[in-house]
């Protein structure tokens, strides 16, 4: 059933959902790992394409950049397409000199200043978490697979760019609770995920580090991600 934002139809779509934020890296996943792969969705050319990892139907989808966009995309999988699990692969920008560029992290909860969850069903709280079993499930996979993963609370921001006064404000919250990375969707997808009662992940690989000012130009940010992703499709084949 096609939605505003999806022209899938029913049964388009895999139970399991592996989501960047950039369609050219979800165009990258499907042609790097998929077997037998259609692309089933372009609306506004965010791409979501369906095809087989050793032998299992997966899908990977891009959600856009910020929680008005990852919230469209993942509400619509989750109530209209019946999707029981959404891995959101991203970037994250290091709030730590304990990461560094290519490290991978496993939000394990994630504090945002966001009102997404306020304006979405009146939820006023700041931290969300993700499903305790898919979390299990990447950990136990990265064991398996020897891959180093670090887990921590992360930071959701609705912002990119902050004015200095702003950003002072956010360092106290940062350091306070000792946020390990920030990124821009996870909070929106977990409280989605709540509400919904489905299950939701967040696997993020550094981009930048905001303590050294290291950082990936923006064609390795489509592409270099093959750790996480190769452990969130091995993931995902194990749910
Ligand atoms: O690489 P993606 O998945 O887009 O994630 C991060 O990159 C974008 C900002 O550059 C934001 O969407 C942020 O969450
Ligand atoms: O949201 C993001 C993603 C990568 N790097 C950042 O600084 N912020």
């Amino acid at each position: 059933m096609a939605t505003p934002h999806n022209r899938a139809a029913n049964g388009e779509i895999a139970k399991t959902v592996l989501m960047p934020g950039d369609p050219l890296r979800a165009k990258w996943i499907a042609e790097t790992y998929l077997a037998d792969v259609q692309l089933v969705s372009d609306v506004r050319n965010v791409y979501c394409y369906t095809g087989q990892y050793k032998g299992v139907t997966v899908s990977v989808m891009a959600s856009g950049m910020g929680m008005p966009s990852i919230g469209i995309y993942s509400y619509e999988l989750y109530k209209f397409y019946d999707v029981e699990n959404i891995i959101r692969i991203g970037s994250a920008g290091a709030y730590t000199d304990k990461l560094k560029v290519l490290d991978v992290v496993l939000a394990d909860a994630v504090w945002s200043e966001s009102t997404y969850g306020q304006a979405q069903s009146l939820d006023m709280k700041n931290w969300q978490y993700p499903s305790e079993e898919l979390n299990r499930q990447i950990k136990d996979t990265a064991l398996k697979m020897n891959k180093k993963l670090v887990s921590g609370p992360i930071h959701s921001s609705d912002v990119f760019y902050h004015e200095a006064d702003a950003n002072d404000v956010l360092r106290k919250m940062v350091d306070e609770e000792g946020l390990l990375c920030v990124e821009m969707e996870s909070f929106a997808l977990f409280h989605n995920a709540e509400v919904l009662g489905r299950n939701a992940a967040c696997l993020l690989t550094i981009s930048d580090s905001l303590v050294t000012g290291e950082e990936l130009d923006a064609d390795a940010r489509a592409t270099a991600f093959a750790e996480m992703v190769e452990l969130a499709l091995e993931a995902a084949i194990a749910v």
